[in-house]
């Protein structure tokens, strides 16, 4: 349901149920005073009519006495002779009653009534007929003739006129003096009737009306209606039922509502003197007609106020709420949609205007945010370079253009040179400082011209990405030949070879760069990335610090090196590595004091592949890992073996990777290999790259203090390749170093290797370290190292690394025995 929908389902009953409870209230309020009102009125009217009527009838009941005291009544109704009595005695009483009617004009007829109802004696004002002489069938005269009271009063019928008139009768007891005795007693002679007009009292009605259409109304106890002021219910009779409602009514002087003349009716009663019943009526419709009209009025109201309540809601609170929640929930999609640029047309100082405020405030966040992580998605955050994602978007987008165009274009793919080796002896700080440094010089160094035209300025600024780790890569679209990809690699080399300041160390470093060029040497953007990415490494092979275009023969070099790949996966579970020794000898007496273990992999097809080949792609793959643990276990093995066969025991180094001391527990390899085959640990020794041991952290010098514990000799290979100090390996628990063959092989021409060795050999000495010269191939080498203390000897002058047979031979033989000896008879 919508909002609007459920402020109206609010709003209105908020509206209309306090209106109509006032009106509810009002109406009953309302209903109570009309009828309260009514009651008293109907009170009011029908006391003053009961007086009046009881007033007409005792008035005339005391007119009758008095009249009836008259000598000359008493007279004519003595006189026994009818013709004495009508000629002599009713002139004179007529003139009397006629004396009686000026005085009480509403007295039509004053008469005499004999016992037997004739009526004897009549005076009546003009104009009142005398339709009948023999009154004793006429109601009256029954009703009076029934009764023993003296005096009788009835309202009844005039026959004569036809109208409800009051008939007052006296009886008139006489002695007749004449005839009878003294003491007779009186006898009824006759009455004296008096026949009062009651026009006064149906005026009166006629003009007291209760409300426009009620009325009063009376009736006799037979339920004869005798006044009324619709003339022509007079005479018609209520229903028996009705009269059974009223008479009570009228006896208790009470109020009713009941049913008369067709419909609901309050109806109040009076009695006079069980002759007459009087009543007031109204009908409800007239009583309730106010508050009827009131209850309309208000619900006409309440309609009214419903129907402005809509218009307010639809016009004022529709702008003033329902449209500002509208534009808050559109700017809310909005927002959901992505569209962050918004702004929200609400100013109010409410919460809807607050509210708005903070999806302003949200959106212009989310924008930052939205920028901020867009930046972070398509850049890289240490040089602030597009990073690889946006890098595929600007090739793609560069190749696309340069398709259309028709144009060539380049693809530098540039890799540090010995990047590794500024991480491991100045820290990661100093290589991230190198990558920064190396980013601005790359930008630089590229001409505005280089640059793509892509749709925003912010884009096409750069086209130097850094995929990760010392890798960049550089666009070059528009190319006008190919060459002039070169001269960009040769700008990029000269831009990097003045050293770098990195936290006051001078470092030098070069790259190299590999070219692909659209479209000759792949028409998309993965194959060119392949392309120049096998053409760095080909950079690499051939010295580093050069540029080489990518050429189809060195995709062939790059599968095959997968291939080796695969294959040196399996190589270990199919037993195809082997381990050879090498001896080292005493510099002084050439016997045999230890041996080397080198990795060898027989490869079933290829043959005998050299570790030159696949340690670098084991190192690389990180198969170095279980690949060199197999060669400690193996190394063990082997020992033991020879040991059994009774051999003279010489301690063999074994190769370890700095691989793994990264990924491995070496500390417990070894100790667990050793308790395994039960070998003496004095016979093992453990042999770490120069390099290796400068990027060792806590862990592998805790481990390689570990296996000096354990009593295994430590050696460090190709020492003087590296850039660490003889004082810096005084961390390490090492008890050999071994020069790097690379010195010892121009030891006799270059003096400053000789220098160099000479230097190596002394300082190891001071620290107490044992010196190994490595690839001693000649006599002179030999000489030279003797003669300047070297402790030990390994090269081919001495023995190629060889099978396990073959070094079982040897030292079986009087030159493993004694080489000094076997010297003499084989060099
Ligand atoms: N992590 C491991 N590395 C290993 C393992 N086995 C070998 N290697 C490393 O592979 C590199 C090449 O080794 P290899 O081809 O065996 O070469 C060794 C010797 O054959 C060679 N050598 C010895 N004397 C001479 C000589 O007089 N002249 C000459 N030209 N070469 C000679 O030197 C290599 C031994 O060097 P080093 O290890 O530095 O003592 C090599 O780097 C091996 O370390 C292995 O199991 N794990």
């Amino acid at each position: 349901m919508k909002l609007q929908s459920k402020l109206a389902m609010i709003l209105i009953p908020l509206v209309a149920l306090p209106l109509l409870a006032v009106g509810w209230l009002a109406y009953v309020q309302l209903q109570d005073t009309s009828e309260g009102k009514t009651r008293v009125e109907m009170d009011t009217k029908l006391s003053q009519l009961s007086r009046q009527l009881e007033t007409i009838r005792q008035t005339a009941l005391a007119n009758l006495e008095l009249f009836s005291e008259a000598a000359l009544l008493t007279q004519y109704l003595q006189t026994g002779d009818d013709l004495e009595r009508y000629s002599l005695v009713q002139p004179p009483l007529l003139r009397l009653f006629a004396s009686y009617q000026r005085a009480y004009p509403q007295y039509q007829e004053i008469r005499v009534l004999l016992p037997d109802g004739y009526e004897d004696a009549r005076m009546a004002v003009p104009g009142v007929p005398n339709r009948t002489e023999e009154e004793n069938q006429t109601p009256f005269f029954i009703s009076l003739a029934a009764g023993q009271e003296k005096v009788h009063s009835a309202f009844l019928e005039n026959p004569d006129t036809g109208k409800i008139s009051l008939y007052a009768s006296k009886q008139i007891e006489l002695v007749d003096w004449v005839k009878e005795s003294v003491t007779a007693p009186p006898r009824l002679r006759g009455y004296l009737s008096l026949t009062v007009d009651l026009s006064t009292v149906e005026k009166q009605l006629a003009a007291n009306r209760i409300g426009q259409s009620g009325a009063l109304f009376a009736v006799d106890p037979s339920g004869t209606i005798l006044f009324h002021p619709d003339p022509g219910r007079i005479g018609s009779t209520l229903s028996g039922p009705l009269l059974a409602q009223l008479t009570p009514l009228a006896r208790q002087q009470g109020f009713a509502t009941l049913g008369l003349e067709g419909g609901p009716c309050l109806v109040g009663g009076r009695m006079l003197d069980e002759e007459l019943l009087l009543f007031a009526m109204l009908p409800h419709a007239e009583l309730l007609g106010a508050s009827h009209r009131l209850g309309l009025n208000i619900a006409l109201i309440t309609l009214a106020a419903v129907l402005v309540t809509f218009g307010l809601h639809l016009s004022g609170i529709r702008a003033l709420l329902v449209r500002p929640i509208q534009k808050l929930g559109k700017a809310a999609q909005e927002i959901g949609k992505g569209n962050l640029e918004l702004s929200i047309d609400i100013s109010t100082r409410d919460e809807i205007g607050q509210l708005a405020a903070t999806f302003q405030e949200m959106s212009r966040n989310l924008a930052e945010s939205h920028q901020r992580i867009q930046f972070l998605a398509y850049h890289d955050p240490l040089t602030g370079l597009p990073n690889r994602r946006m890098f595929q978007e600007l090739l793609n987008y560069s190749l696309a253009h340069a398709r259309r165009a028709g144009h060539q274009m380049a693809l530098l793919f540039l890799d540090l040179d010995n990047f590794k080796r500024v991480n491991d002896t100045l820290g990661h700080h100093a290589g991230d400082r190198l990558l920064e440094e190396l980013a601005t010089r790359l930008s630089g160094c590229l001409r505005k011209e280089d640059t793509l035209a892509l749709d925003s300025e912010s884009d096409c600024r750069q086209t130097v990405a850094r995929l990760g780790g010392d890798e960049f890569t550089i666009l070059l679209p528009n190319l006008k030949n190919p060459f002039a990809a070169a001269s960009v690699a040769k700008r990029v080399l000269e831009a990097l070879s003045p050293p770098f300041c990195i936290d006051s160390h001078e470092v030098f470093t070069s790259a190299s760069i590999g070219i692909t060029i659209f479209p000759g040497d792949g028409e998309d953007a993965a194959t060119l990335v392949k392309h120049a990415d096998i053409a760095m490494y080909h950079a690499k092979q051939q010295g580093k610090n050069n540029y080489q275009y990518y050429a189809a023969s060195m995709n062939a070099a790059a599968l095959e090196r997968l291939n080796l790949e695969n294959q040196l996966r399996r190589a270990l579970s199919r037993g195809e590595l082997q381990l050879y020794y090498q001896p080292l000898v005493d510099a002084a007496t050439l016997n045999t004091v230890s041996a080397e273990a080198l990795m060898r992999w027989r490869h079933p097809e290829l043959g005998m592949i050299s570790p030159a080949q696949f340690i670098p792609i084991a190192e690389e793959s990180g198969l170095i890992v279980a690949m060199g643990a197999w060669a400690v276990k193996e190394a063990c093995r082997q020992l033991r073996h020879w040991q059994h066969l009774g051999l003279r025991p010489v301690p063999v180094a074994v190769n370890l990777s700095s691989l793994q001391f990264r990924h491995q527990k070496i500390d417990e390899l070894v100790a667990t290999t050793l308790q395994e085959t039960g070998l003496d640990p004095s016979l093992l020794q453990v042999e770490l790259t120069e390099s290796a041991i400068m990027q060792a952290e806590e862990p592998s010098v805790q481990m390689l203090v570990n296996l000096k514990e354990l009593g295994v000799g430590i050696a460090i290979d190709d020492f003087g390749t590296g850039y660490s100090s003889l004082s810096y390996l005084r961390r390490f628990p090492i008890d050999t170093l071994k020069i790097d063959r690379s010195f010892i092989k121009d030891i006799l021409q270059d003096a400053d290797d000789a220098t160099i060795t000479r230097a190596i050999i002394s300082m190891a000495h001071s620290l107490e370290l044992t010196v190994t010269a490595e690839g001693v191939e000649t006599e002179g080498q030999l000489e030279f190292l003797r003669d300047n203390g070297c402790d030990k000897i390994q090269g081919y002058l001495v023995s190629a690394p060889v099978p396990a047979a073959e070094f079982v031979r040897f030292m079986q033989s009087p030159r493993g025995e004694n080489h000094s000896a076997a010297r003499e008879a084989s060099f």
